[in-house]
């Protein structure tokens, strides 16, 4: 075969050469080898650009222009702050040199050594006669250089004096450099420590060291020099082999502290997937409060139209990097004290919706004041109070609800394949108005004055207080409806365990905390355990309002795989809420899709009580039958206890947030006693623990479901 098809140029003139060779030999009858894909020979510059970027021995920072620029600003930073350096180099040379003649001339550690074996007054004349002596050999030495000098400098000018000054520079220079792991006497009073780590990476490891997460004689590998990346300086770094970058996000306050710099400013977080491993931390550094800043409108002013199965415009994270939330196919629960953006934050979720005119809105308005009032022109149902009344109707939407998704199941099981692939409702069966399957959102503001209302009503035959049965609802729904379309948004005041079930709670897949009182109510919202993982939304400032940690069902911008982020939602003030409302009603009507409340029409929802039987799922129906605190045990238990056969008081008290004492009491009124076992600890040893035989549990709760005394 000829030579040339082994390598071939990439390009239009060369190719038909090509073929032309390749024909000759099958017509000279050789045997022709055949290959899959022609060996293409790439451009020389090409092949270095690839050897350049994939090979580990170029380091990282001649790898991109932006790292390149950085490389060469630090190198004349380094070169315009050398003199500066030497000459405090020379300073410490100075005074560590006196110091060593100093213990020399009063021959220190033979004094010391006197001391300790109580024989100092025995070789006081002798230690007396050493140190004149070493004071004359000083004096001699000092004057035996000085004369040299003077003589030197008279022979051969100023050179000999200009070399000496050069030497002793060095010497002293070299005397007083920072070593690795010692980065010397440090004044107390040195100014402030922020940001100097840019310049000196040592400064870092230090920093990583005074929080404890490097030992004595551990160092940091810089994997991407400091450079600056917003209004931040950005720095990546692998720790060593047997340290872990998740504890490095978990005492980010201790590392801020000793970089000098508010918790805020610091961003901390691990590299995963290709890039990164478990040791990889990516840092970033604000140069001041980044929420501090005036507030940034929502984008979705500037749009006519929004597809509501794109994530919503969110907000912003630290380093103004866009974070939109995903809403389709989950739910959110959004927490706070009272005014930090509560409302405002479940609006924005809101505004990306009502801009899409084939999706219906549920609003339930328990605040009870003017913030909600523009939804009222495109929502098809609508309530704003706090009265009876209105949780009575908002009972009766969620039984409405559960209907409707238990009937767009029963439909999607009749739906062929091709519509409808899986039983999930999809872009296409969500606009399509013949399938009646839009895309339903229901908002709440203010969940736990429903939820905490005790006024009874009657289900099937028996009284049980509203807001229990409420719950037992909302709960249905956050399982079983985000894939059949339906969207749960909740806001509330209270984020406690007692106003919220857990089991709510639990099924709600994405979080927004909003500053909290403690540690605790931001658990409630965020997920057990996330305050040791570094979220813990009471450390947010009051005066960051609409400021909050978002743990996102679902990919970000910040990546898949950052389990919350520090978010700083969008302003949307009224008027700008009143014209995306507006925009909303002038689509729908376009669109052909007002309807319910929207179009002035009687929206009382009538509930055919079959329905309503039907509503609440035979694992809700059993959870009401069972006395508390056994129902939430049992509840937390189905979640989390996975294959485990007990599970430790401890663990249920602070998972249920309950008074220990009167829970063991209610228990063991309940029929559950508490017995010790020796569990593993988190640091793998044994220890003895009080708790509950999993298996126990739950024979329990049959027993009480059957109504048998324990
Ligand atoms: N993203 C934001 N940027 C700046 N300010 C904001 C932002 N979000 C909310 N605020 C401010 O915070 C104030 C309180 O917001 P909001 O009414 O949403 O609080 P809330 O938590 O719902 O309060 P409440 O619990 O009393 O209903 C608003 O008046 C607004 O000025």
């Amino acid at each position: 075969m000829n030579d040339d098809t082994d390598s071939v140029n990439v390009g239009a003139e060369v190719a038909p050469d090509r073929s032309r060779d390749v024909d000759r030999a099958i017509l000279d009858g050789e045997l022709v080898e055949d290959q899959p894909f022609p060996s293409v020979r790439l451009p020389w510059r090409l092949r270095l650009k690839r050897w350049w970027q994939a090979s580990p021995r170029v380091p990282v920072s001649l790898k991109t222009h932006e790292q390149a620029t950085q490389l060469v600003k630090d190198w004349i930073t380094v070169v315009l702050r050398s003199p500066w350096r030497l000459l405090r180099a020379v300073g410490r040379g100075l005074v560590t040199g006196f110091r060593l003649w100093r213990r020399w001339v009063t021959v220190r550690d033979y004094r010391e050594a006197a001391e300790e074996s109580q024989k100092l007054a025995d070789k006081f004349t002798e230690i007396r006669e050493l140190t004149l002596f070493r004071w004359k050999v000083t004096g001699a030495v000092s004057v035996a250089a000085g004369v040299l000098i003077a003589v030197a400098a008279y022979v051969w000018g100023e050179v000999p004096l200009w070399t000496i000054g050069g030497v002793a520079c060095v010497a002293l220079a070299v005397l007083g450099r920072r070593k690795d792991g010692q980065p010397g006497r440090k004044p107390s009073l040195s100014g402030s420590r922020a940001l100097t780590w840019t310049m000196d990476p040592q400064i870092l490891v230090d920093a990583f060291r005074d929080a404890k997460l490097l030992g004595k004689d551990e160092s940091l590998r810089l994997v991407q020099r400091a450079s600056r990346v917003g209004d931040g300086w950005s720095v990546t770094v692998d720790l060593p082999a047997t340290r872990k970058a998740a504890d490095v996000v978990k005492h980010r306050e201790a590392l801020a502290s000793a970089l000098a710099v508010d918790e805020i400013q610091l961003m901390v977080e691990r590299v995963r997937g290709n890039g990164g491993h478990a040791g990889r931390v990516a840092m970033w550094v604000a140069d001041e409060d980044p929420y501090a800043k005036p507030p940034l409108r929502t984008p979705l002013v500037n749009v006519q139209h929004w597809d509501a199965w794109k994530p919503v415009p969110f907000g912003r994270d630290a380093r103004d990097r866009k974070i939109d939330l995903p809403l389709v196919w989950t739910s959110l629960l959004v927490g706070a004290i009272p005014r930090q953006g509560k409302t405002f934050a479940t609006r924005l979720a809101a505004a990306g919706l009502i801009l899409d005119p084939h999706t219906r809105l549920y609003v339930a308005d328990f605040k009870a004041g003017k913030d909600w009032m523009a939804a009222e022109q495109v929502a098809h149902r609508f309530l704003s109070g706090d009265d009876a009344e209105h949780i009575v109707a908002l009972k009766d939407w969620l039984v409405e609800l559960v209907a409707e998704v238990q009937d767009r199941y029963r439909r999607m099981r009749d739906l062929d394949d091709e519509v409808c692939p899986e039983s999930k409702v999809t872009p296409a069966m969500s606009r399509d108005t013949a399938l009646n399957m839009p895309i339903t959102a229901l908002f709440i503001d203010e969940v736990q004055v429903p939820l905490e209302d005790r006024t009874p009503i009657e289900v099937q035959g028996k009284n049980v207080p509203a807001g229990e049965y409420i719950g037992e609802l909302l709960t249905w729904l956050a399982k079983k409806a985000p894939a059949a379309g339906i969207v749960l948004v909740l806001a509330t005041q209270r984020p406690d365990s007692k106003t919220i079930p857990s089991g709510l709670r639990a099924v709600l897949g994405s979080r927004f905390a909003l500053r909290v009182m403690d540690w605790r109510d931001s658990n409630i919202v965020l997920g057990e355990q996330m305050n040791t993982r570094g979220h813990d939304s009471s450390r947010l400032l009051p005066s960051h309002k609409g400021v909050g940690i978002l743990r996102p069902d679902g990919e970000t911008e910040a990546g898949a795989d950052v389990l919350a982020m520090t978010v700083r939602t969008y302003y949307m003030p009224g008027e700008d809420w009143q014209e995306i409302c507006r925009r909303g009603r002038a689509l729908r009507q376009a669109a052909g899709t007002l309807t319910g409340h929207a179009t002035g029409e009687d929206t009382a929802v009538r509930v055919d009580p079959v329905a309503e039987a039907k509503a609440i799922s035979s694992e809700a129906k059993v959870m009401a039958e069972l006395p508390e605190p056994l129902a939430e045990v049992l509840e937390y238990v189905n979640e989390h206890a996975g294959d485990r056969e007990f599970i430790p008081t401890a663990e249920l008290v602070d998972a249920l947030d309950v008074d220990p004492n009167a829970f063991g009491r209610q228990m063991t009124e309940l029929g559950c006693s508490s017995e010790r076992r020796r569990v593993p600890a988190e640091d793998g040893e044994l220890r003895q623990v009080r708790g509950y035989v999993v298996a126990d549990l739950r024979r329990m709760a049959a027993l009480q479901r059957d109504g048998g005394d324990p």
